[in-house]
């Protein structure tokens, strides 16, 4: 197997849908799911290139091995649910300073899943674009909320971690494009969100390469050493 050209990282508390949403973009589907345990990652071709998506544990338990994941990666998914403000807070004080060891321009995306469960998302008609096996009767007519978390919150978090990494706004992508609503359930905006971070990254894949010291040898100019009595070189 080839080694990845670029790494992918969703973090993010515990049951806000990471590997719901992976599950979703990589098998097309929103299968029931276990809570994660340590880490695993998909490969997804894009282009010629290949990238690894890696799904985290959101656990408290796990939290010690997130930084690891992070190491080297392109671009971290901070996920949190529409729903409960909690796990946007998350971000910010558990999951933010895992990213210390991500790349020097390592790219943020910050995604509220769960859209399907609140009154907005029910208004926009999201469950009738990909409707899944999985769902029944009572899915459908569950009563919905008011969001709990805007999308100008995420915003704001975004410019926040712009702050933290010193980066400038006019240097990285603008928040607008890199805060998403999704839902892994009926598949609202998650081909967006994984498709805009990879062609972002390709970019940055092939900056990498040139930026790489060559490993080829200019053999044409090179003298062959004089050879000694013993036969050793001079
Ligand atoms: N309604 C709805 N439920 C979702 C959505 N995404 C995930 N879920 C449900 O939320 C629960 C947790 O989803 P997971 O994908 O396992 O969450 P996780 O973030 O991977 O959790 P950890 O592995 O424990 O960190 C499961 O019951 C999912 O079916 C969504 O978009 N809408
Ligand atoms: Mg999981």
């Amino acid at each position: 197997m080839r080694k990845p050209d670029s790494k992918i990282v969703l973090l993010g508390d515990m049951n806000v849908g990471k590997t719901s949403l992976l599950q979703r973009y990589m098998e097309r589907r929103f299968p029931d799911t276990v809570s994660t345990v340590g880490g695993a990652f998909y490969l997804k071709q894009w282009r010629s290139y290949n990238i690894s998506i890696w799904d985290t544990a959101g656990r408290e338990q796990f939290h010690g091995l997130g930084s690891m994941y992070c190491r080297g990666a392109a671009a971290i998914i901070l996920t949190y649910d529409v729903n409960h403000r909690q796990s946007l807070v998350e971000l910010e004080d558990r999951f933010l300073g895992l990213t210390d060891t991500a790349s020097k321009d390592c790219l943020f995306a910050i995604v509220g899943n769960k859209v399907d469960l609140t009154e907005e998302g029910a208004l926009a008609g999201q469950e009738k674009e990909e409707c899944s096996p999985n769902m029944d009767a009572g899915d459908r007519v569950s009563p919905r909320a008011p969001k709990q978390v805007q999308l100008e919150d995420a915003v704001a978090l975004y410019k926040k971690i712009l702050k933290y990494k010193m980066l400038d706004e006019q240097d990285v992508p603008a928040a607008e494009q890199m805060c998403f609503e999704t839902s892994a359930k009926t598949g609202y905006n998650v081909d967006l969100l994984f498709e805009t971070l990879f062609d972002l990254v390709v970019p940055m894949i092939l900056q990498q390469r040139a930026e790489r010291p060559s490993h080829t040898v200019d053999i044409s100019s090179h003298k062959p050493p004089k050879r000694t009595r013993s036969g050793c070189c001079a």
